[in-house]
């Protein structure tokens, strides 16, 4: 379980669930030379910030261990790493999405190996929407682990 906690930050981390989190600015201000006036809808491109090369090594790349030892976690703090969003308007979900999710990935490999049907490797590019999903749908067959 351990290691399933890395890969699903890493999964976060690749692709995020909300690509672009939407925010408005309560007053002026500067970011990094970028005058904002106040009430300005702006648009934090998370994707882009979770593979800028100055915050990652390898920033394309799938390697769980990057949060081995790291104590980067959701809750926002750190603005390289922001897949729950961040602030007063950050996602109350988190415990319960990670939850889900981790429950859900270790049943579907307690039970089955996967493979996909001509053994491929899979295609991850992401199709274009608000939340993000896959541009070709996941398709895989289950080998039970379990004779019946
Ligand atoms: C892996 C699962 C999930 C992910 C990746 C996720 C991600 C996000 C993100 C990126 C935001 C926008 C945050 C911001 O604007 O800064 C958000 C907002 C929100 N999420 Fe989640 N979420 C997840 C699960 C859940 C669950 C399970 C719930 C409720 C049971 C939930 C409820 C909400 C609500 C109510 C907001 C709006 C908060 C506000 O605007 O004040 N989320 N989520």
């Amino acid at each position: 379980m351990g290691y399933l906690k890395l890969v699903v930050k890493e999964s976060l981390r690749l692709h995020p669930s909300g690509v672009l989190i939407p925010g408005q600015s309560s007053t002026i201000t500067n970011v990094k030379g970028y005058h904002i006036p106040a009430k300005t809808r702006v648009l934090i491109n998370v994707w882009s910030v979770h593979r800028d090369p100055k915050e990652w090594e390898k920033p394309d790349e799938f390697i769980p261990e990057r949060f081995l030892n790291n104590p980067i976690d959701f809750k926002g703090q750190d603005f390289k790493y922001i897949p729950f969003g961040s602030g007063r308007r950050g996602c109350p979900g988190i415990s319960f999405g990670m939850a889900i999710v981790e429950i859900a990935i270790a049943n579907l490999l307690y039970w089955f190996d996967w493979k996909t049907p001509g053994g491929e490797d899979l295609d991850m590019r992401e199709g274009f929407g608000v939340t993000v999903n896959k541009k070709i749908p996941l398709e895989l067959v289950p080998i039970s682990h379990f004779s019946s």
